[in-house]
């Protein structure tokens, strides 16, 4: 992890109240796809170019297209949920953090302001924003926070497919998420209809592939989806009209013992051929995480709980600085490596490798 992330960690885990900590920081059954998350990424090893003609540290580029979003950084920021257990801005400080980076922000589904007003501010920030979207027990919910996400200006939908139901959190097993129904009603509630059960109603619910779809028609946006985690899924998600695919393990959050991100992601790519993007997620920490995930063929990475140390522990400047550290990382990786640009590194396919002797 790169100092900055752990100093920002550290000062999280002396703010953030105990059982706001646990549901950040935990996984689920034994944590083995969490503890692996990390180490994943360091099996690989890059061979550079050297003498490769590129120019001082300032000349090298991060910036890149992301559908149809330019980023100043292919370091996103990950959908993660009640953002407000952490900070009293909650999500507001997020958006000016990732928009002080020039990234994009993956609004969580369960955020704690109205979404309208996180829009306002990463408008403010010229910066792009996708909506993360689960189905909920009244499908009327689900269609009318998307609708108003299309509204505010999201540019597209990522449908998280890895949770029919929240999975049992090995360090919240005790007790519920810690829910306030208040916070959740900020955006949710008025989309229950009149006389449903309210718990009922937001209840999570399956997706299914069809859904996909469903949202791609009710929105008119791309459609993404997110916690694919080998090829043949990825080509089913394609063929149901995703335009998009993420490679994700919910953090760990999901099932245990899924196979790690950074393990999976050249099957994904390699079934997904460049015909839509690939982004991925689950334990990126340093710029040359970044920088092999890209060389896999990436086409961008999220970040998950960093993003929210950095909020915990320095709102919008501490959401920035994480963002802006990971992304110097990279691009001192990058000019290492013998790439200028995002483009050149994804030059560099043949040039990573598995570590270990080889022959
Ligand atoms: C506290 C927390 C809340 C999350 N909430 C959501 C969510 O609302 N929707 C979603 O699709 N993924 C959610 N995730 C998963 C993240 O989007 C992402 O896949 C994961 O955190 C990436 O791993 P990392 O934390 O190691 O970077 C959440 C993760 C965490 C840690
Ligand atoms: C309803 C799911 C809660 C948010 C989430 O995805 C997570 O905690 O990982």
């Amino acid at each position: 992890m790169l100092p900055l992330l752990q100093d920002v960690r550290r000062r999280a885990h002396q703010v953030v109240p105990a059982p706001a900590l646990d549901y950040l920081e935990t996984g689920s059954g034994q944590e083995v796809t969490l503890g692996e998350a990390e180490q994943a990424w360091r099996d690989w090893r890059l061979v550079p170019q050297i003498l490769a003609g590129v120019g001082p540290l300032s000349s090298i580029s991060t910036a890149t297209r992301v559908l149809g979003d330019v980023v100043a950084t292919p370091v996103l920021a990950a959908p993660t949920a009640y953002h407000r257990f952490v900070h009293d801005e909650g999500e507001l400080a997020t958006a000016r953090g990732v928009a002080a980076a020039g990234s994009l922000m993956v609004l969580s589904s369960r955020v704690t302001v109205p979404l309208e007003d996180v829009a306002d501010a990463l408008r403010a920030g010229g910066t792009p924003w996708w909506w993360q979207s689960y189905l909920v027990g009244e499908r009327a919910v689900t269609a009318g926070l998307a609708e108003r996400a299309v509204a505010a200006g999201a540019t597209a939908i990522v449908l998280t497919g890895d949770t029919p139901y929240v999975s049992v959190r090995t360090r919240t097993a005790s007790g519920p998420v810690p829910v306030d129904e208040e916070v959740l009603a900020v955006n949710m509630a008025r989309h229950v209809p009149r006389g449903a059960d309210l718990s009922t109603a937001l209840a999570q619910a399956p997706a299914n592939l069809a859904d996909i779809r469903w949202l791609h028609e009710l929105t008119g946006l791309p459609v993404l989806v997110k916690g694919v985690l080998g090829g043949e899924d990825a080509q089913r998600c394609l063929e149901a009209g995703a335009a998009g695919v993420v490679v994700s393990t919910h953090g760990g959050r999901q099932l245990d013992r899924v196979v790690a991100s950074a393990h999976v992601l050249p099957d994904v790519v390699e079934a997904v051929g460049g015909a839509a993007p690939v982004l991925v997620d689950g334990g990126i920490r340093t710029g040359i995480d970044v920088l092999v995930a890209l060389a896999l063929g990436a086409d961008a990475v999220l970040l998950g709980r960093p993003v929210v140390w950095g909020l915990a522990a320095g709102g919008a400047q501490g959401v920035g600085d994480v963002l802006g550290a990971v992304t110097a990382d990279l691009a001192h990786g990058m000019g290492l490596l013998g790439a200028a640009d995002v483009a050149g590194v994804r030059a560099a396919r043949h040039r990573v490798v598995p570590a270990g002797l080889r022959r």
